[in-house]
């Protein structure tokens, strides 16, 4: 059964299409929405498809209005989805009260608490295939009602949805073909941001957060999966990583001793900024759709 959507709004650009979408995720149990951007291609054939997980405090908007990605998917070809950061409207005690957690801060983790586990499902919301009841997942809603190629996806994402990327490319392998990220939290475990999120959302007890799997330092050192190239981008006069939010170093010394090849470059003089995205997300779509092309 296709899911249902609500086309919010349809603007062409670069003669394709950039819409946003509402629907009901049961995964979630609220509305959702979720923006596409359909290149020109997808008129004709199935294309791959690139999913962009945003940061804290963004919509399904943020990217799509100041990222200029559009351009450079309708060069390459791909589809590009880009979904909301957590549930909204749950009337949950407290999601409205920090920007670094609740609403707009759902960390791409399946909640295990009591207040939040019914809702903050967004691990699963991104990544599951196969639902037992009907299109309420991420995937299933892109590859059953747009013209994408369902064994041809990657994923990437900036600061909160970074470390969201490579969590969900980690714990997946061969799920999406490349990964890439922007300024990501590489190790939320040891930063106040990740500390923050994981005793509100998984409890107080580290080795729970270890258990629960959702640090990438931690799923570096256990993978065993294809050893793509992972692309970084970092900039130096980020404020957020002088405030050790971010700790590429210590996701860098894991790799390295797993071997797998990580591009990590240092940005003279970028910030935490869409601007900074914007100045390199050419990159990052050339990056993933070399994978895409060659998968
Ligand atoms: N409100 C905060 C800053 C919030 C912020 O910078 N959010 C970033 C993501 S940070 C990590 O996940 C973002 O993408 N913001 C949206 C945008 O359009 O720039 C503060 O006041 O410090």
């Amino acid at each position: 059964m296709a899911a249902e959507l609500t086309e919010v709004t349809a603007t062409k650009c670069f003669e394709g299409w950039q819409k946003i979408f509402s629907h009901k995720s049961d995964e979630l149990k609220c509305a959702m929405r979720f923006g596409i951007y359909l290149p020109p291609q997808s008129e004709k054939e199935k294309v791959p498809v690139l999913y962009w997980l945003s940061g804290l405090t963004c919509t399904e908007e943020n990217f799509v209005t100041k990222a200029g990605a559009q351009r450079y998917a309708a060069d390459h070809g791909v589809a590009i989805v880009t979904p909301d950061t957590s549930p909204r409207g749950c009337n949950i005690k407290g999601e409205d009260d920090s920007w670094d957690f609740g609403t707009g801060a759902g960390f791409y983790l399946d909640a295990t608490q009591d207040d939040w586990k019914t809702n903050y499902r967004m691990y699963s919301y991104i990544t599951k295939e196969v639902s037992y009841k009907e299109q309420c997942k991420l995937p299933e809603v892109i590859q059953a009602n747009f013209p994408v190629l369902a064994n041809k996806q990657s994923i990437l994402g900036h600061s909160m949805g970074g470390h969201g990327a490579l969590v969900c490319f980690l714990r997946n392998p061969g799920k999406y073909a490349s990964v890439s990220a922007f300024a990501p939290i590489c190790n939320p475990s040891e930063c106040p941001w990740g500390q923050k999120a994981f005793s509100g959302y998984l409890g107080a007890d580290r080795d729970q957060w270890k258990f629960q799997r959702y640090d990438a330092c931690h799923l570096m050192q256990d993978y065993d999966g294809p050893k793509v190239d992972i692309l970084i981008d970092q900039g130096k006069a980020d404020n957020f990583l002088t405030a050790g939010q971010l700790l590429p170093d210590n996701l860098t010394v894991v790799c390295a001793k797993k071997d797998v090849p990580l591009k990590l470059r240092m940005q003279d003089g970028y910030d935490h900024s869409y601007y900074f995205i914007a100045s390199f997300i050419g990159d990052h779509i050339a990056h993933h759709a070399k994978y895409l092309k060659a998968s």
